[in-house]
């Protein structure tokens, strides 16, 4: 039987197959406005309720089969929201499906969606709506069973004054006589709701491939988890670069990745964002976690088969290279949390908990580190990644948790490599890897080949620092580094005890660094000059964090510059001057970064 912390619905009892959006999108109100019709199905014998999820919606009516129904909406829980209870007026037996149709509106303080006006777009002309439902967003914008164990099929008609594109295959557009459109979708893969994406402004997009749009690069990586897993499942691949607010690096809603446009360097930053979100269309989208605790199955996974995608394509010193930049986040957070801390765990208790709080890059680092500890003690790639398809094969469409996987995995080696796998398996330290808190039990080594010239220049800066002005810098240090190699100096030099602010003027002077547009690269320095409490910075930072959502950059920033000598005042009122431009998840969880929070 399901379980879910982070849900209040009767999981236990029905479920949902597929939920239908007739919704009209409504800019100047900001509300998304309709209906949302679920087909359920009872899963247990006498069944008179439905429970669904909600948060900050207003409910108008519901009906089942035609027949208006009896509903409360109990007082908001204040992680969960409310608990719609649906009184069925009849007793479901086992088996039996019904259709049941809810009026609803979304509010202002809709956590899903940001509503941005025509000044804070690019063009300046239109406003713009995007969503953003993982971890339990969705349940602000659709009443639904917010579950990941919940898989199911949706279609929508979305009716708006500009064009709207979902995580779901466009099937046909009808204009209508106020000038308005209704676009329709289906998605006919079965997945979790935390899947469902909309967007909606004055987009424009580019088909330059059979399944994609924008960028070539998806098709090659999209053919190579074809080849690594099983064949792609969800009919096209388009990616949307959404506006600067966009709160992450990427999210794998199906069909249709969104990205940040923090990506678009005119480099490679792009390259292992989507290759990380192509890996998404099995690990997560198709094998998904049952719940919010077992997150690393999605993301541990998606690394996984992201790096492999990587090394196939451009070599395995690259994908390891990946890795190394991966242990340094995993490194970072732990030490944000503290090592003792629950949420340092690769399978953290969430009961009671809101799942943003528990998000880092521990689930994606640690997750990656045991598959790729087991990769090699199974006996490398051949063994491994066999079962890595057949773990797609067995669980594709279906929600799991961590002994589902540990007992597939224990099955798989013992039917195709017999014993002496098991007896391997036997040696790990399970409880060490699931449970324990901290840096895994075992510490992987990364092929460093691509990292050493960066190590040796940040070593050349650390023997300066006895020298009050070094002359041996210069733009040649760094002239063939690939972005990627000046992130991996950088982080080295933010290892070191803070450099002298002259060394840091100088190291700007050489290398150009406040100058650079990449924003990975950007957002490394800063971090080094508020290590340094180098004031001569912080309006730079403050620049960067108020016009960069993605929370990896901004969140942090504004944390760091909280800490910062005397840069409190700063990062409060920065934060607040520009709360209207992140997305509710970003603005929430940098007001309990800043300590003000309601
Ligand atoms: C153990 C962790 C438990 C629960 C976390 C579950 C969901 C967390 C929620 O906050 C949503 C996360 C969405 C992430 C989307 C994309 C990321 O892959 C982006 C990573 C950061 C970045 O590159 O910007
Ligand atoms: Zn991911």
């Amino acid at each position: 039987m399901a379980y879910d912390p982070n849900s209040q619905s009767n999981l236990d009892e029905v479920k949902t197959s597929h939920i239908h959006l007739n919704l009209a999108v409504d800019f100047v109100a900001k509300t998304l406005a309709g209906s949302a019709e679920l087909d359920i199905e009872a899963i247990a014998s006498n069944v008179s309720k439905l429970i669904l999820d909600t948060s900050f919606i207003a409910i108008h009516s519901v009906s089942l089969d035609g027949t208006p129904l009896k509903y409360t909406l109990a007082d908001r829980h204040e992680k969960y929201g409310s608990a719609l209870t649906i009184e069925l007026g009849r007793s479901l037996a086992k088996g039996d499906k019904a259709k049941v149709v809810i009026a609803y509106a979304t509010t202002e303080e809709c956590t899903a969606c940001q509503w941005l006006d025509p000044s804070q777009t690019v063009g300046k002309k239109h406003p713009y709506l995007f969503t953003q439902c993982q971890a339990i967003h969705a349940r602000s914008m659709v009443p639904c069973q917010d579950s990941p164990s919940i898989k199911l099929t949706y279609s929508a008609n979305i009716n708006a004054p500009l064009r709207a594109v979902m995580s779901a295959v466009p099937t046909g557009e009808e204009k209508q006589a106020n000038g308005t459109t209704t676009y329709k979708f289906h998605q006919k893969t079965r997945m979790p709701s935390y899947l469902i994406a909309l967007a909606v402004g004055n987009l424009e997009g580019r088909e330059i491939g059979p399944r994609s749009t924008v960028w070539t690069e998806p098709e090659s990586f999209i053919r190579t988890g074809e080849e690594l897993l099983t064949p792609y499942d969800w009919g096209r691949y388009d990616l949307l670069v959404l506006p600067a607010s966009f709160p992450y690096g990427g999210m794998e809603n199906p069909c249709l990745t969104f990205v940040t446009p923090s990506l678009l360097a005119g480099d490679r930053s792009l390259v292992d964002v989507v290759a990380h979100e192509i890996a998404h269309s099995w690990m997560g989208n198709l094998v998904t976690t049952e719940n919010w605790e077992h997150f690393w199955l999605n993301e541990g996974f998606t690394v996984f088969v992201e790096r492999k995608i990587l090394g196939r394509m451009q070599g395995k010193e690259h994908a390891e290279f990946s890795a190394i930049i991966g242990h340094k986040a995993m490194v970072e957070s732990v030490e944000i949390y503290g090592k003792d801390h629950p949420f340092t765990a690769l399978r953290p208790c969430l009961r009671g908990e809101d799942p943003d709080d528990a998000f880092s890059s521990i689930p994606y680092e640690k997750g990656f580190n045991l598959l790729y500890y087991l990769e090699k003690h199974l006996g490398g790639a051949e063994v491994f990644e066999p079962y890595v398809r057949a773990h797609v094969q067995e669980f594709a469409g279906r929600s799991i948790n961590t002994d589902d996987w540990k007992a597939f995995l224990y099955s798989f080696m013992e039917k195709n490599f017999g014993q002496e796998k098991v007896d391997l398996l036997n040696k790990v330290d399970w409880e060490a890897w699931l449970a324990g808190t901290g840096m895994p039990p075992v510490e992987n080594k990364f092929d460093d080949t691509l990292a050493r010239e960066c190590n040796c220049l940040c070593k050349k800066w650390d023997h300066s620092r006895t020298v009050e002005k070094p002359t041996e810098f210069s733009p040649k240090d760094i002239e063939d580094f690939s972005s990627t190699q000046k992130v991996v100096f950088l982080e080295r030099v933010s290892e070191l005890d803070s450099l002298p602010h002259s060394h840091l003027e100088l190291m700007d002077q050489v290398y150009g660094l406040t100058q650079v547009r990449n924003a990975e690269i950007k957002f490394r320095w800063h971090m080094i000059c508020l290590k340094a409490n180098y004031e001569k910075m912080y309006p730079e930072v403050a620049e960067f964090a108020s016009t960069m959502g993605r929370m990896k950059f901004c969140r942090s920033l504004l944390r760091a510059l909280y800490l910062a000598k005397n840069g409190a005042e700063l990062a409060r009122d920065t934060f607040k001057k520009h709360r209207s431009f992140y997305h509710p998840i970003a603005a929430t969880m940098i007001a309990k970064d800043l300590g003000l929070a309601k």
